[in-house]
């Protein structure tokens, strides 16, 4: 569903990825794990759109993100081939990102209006139903300053299924909440991975949710994976001395 084929990103005259390979399955869910500005952003930026590769090639769902196939060629993508592979991604965002302007359903509304063309009342219908499973069925008409952080976070994760992505992206979605509202939003979505057939790619310092929400975790350090297995393994043996010295500075093990 998405792979990573050599992918260098260069911001100036600083390596963040270098020469990254890694892939996830379709309906699989992987955590990325590492220390601080060693690029696990970057990495959902680039799935974004938000950033573009320095060389190597992403793709999600067999299209390239940069390019797209002309007859047996490859040739830049362009920007309708780029919202084509857009669709297929959403993202929750530390810091919710909502719109302050648009109340709650406006806000799960507007992309699957403007970006997808769905009919108003369809759109609302859908919305409403997302309310109701992220449990905010009565904030509908309030507008987010009014809501608390975990509740302005449901609000973003209903908005990112609102567009039935086929990929979704969690970048560290429970570091700006008060430490009370953490589990609520974690056990939404360990819900929402257990349900669904959503591919996840989520970036967490957060040790345990990593374990319970992951098939597979990847210990990133240096612009490149430097170990990858499934949670217990990871966890509890982990095989490379910077996974070990990582874990052992967050879990203060
Ligand atoms: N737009 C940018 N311009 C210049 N440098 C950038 C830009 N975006 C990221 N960087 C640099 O790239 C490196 C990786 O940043 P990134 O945010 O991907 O790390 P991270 O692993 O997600 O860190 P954290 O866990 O602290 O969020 C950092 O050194 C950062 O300063």
């Amino acid at each position: 569903m998405i792979r990573f084929d050599k992918v260098v990103k260069r911001f100036g005259d600083v390596t963040v990825l270098r020469e990254l390979d890694f892939h996830v399955r379709p309906g699989e869910r992987v955590t990325l794990i590492g220390p601080s500005g060693s690029g696990k952003t970057t990495i959902l930026r680039l799935l974004m759109t938000l950033e573009r590769v320095t060389s190597g090639t992403i793709e999600v769902d067999g299209q390239y993100l940069s390019h797209m196939r002309r007859g047996d060629r490859l040739v830049p993508a362009d920007e309708r081939h780029l919202r084509q592979v857009r669709k297929k991604v959403g993202m929750v965002f530390q810091q919710f990102n909502l719109f302050p302007n648009m109340n709650v359903l406006r806000n799960i509304t507007e992309a699957p209006v403007r970006a997808l063309g769905v009919p108003r009342d369809q759109a609302e219908a859908k919305a409403r139903e997302l309310l109701e499973m992220v449990e905010l069925a009565d904030k509908a008409d309030e507008h987010p300053s009014r809501l608390s952080g975990g509740q302005q976070q449901r609000v973003a994760i209903a908005r990112a299924l609102a567009m039935e992505p086929e990929v979704l992206l969690l970048d560290e979605v429970t570091s700006a909440l008060d430490p009370e509202l953490v589990s609520g939003v974690q056990c939404l979505l360990r819900d929402i991975a257990q349900q669904g057939n959503l591919t996840l790619l989520c970036v967490t310092h957060e040790m345990r949710f990593a374990r319970d929400i992951s098939d597979r975790v990847l210990m990133f350090d240096q612009g490149q994976i430097v170990e990858e297995g499934d949670p217990e393994q990871i966890f509890t043996e982990p095989t490379h001395q910077r996974t070990r010295d990582f874990l052992q500075a967050v879990l203060g093990a």
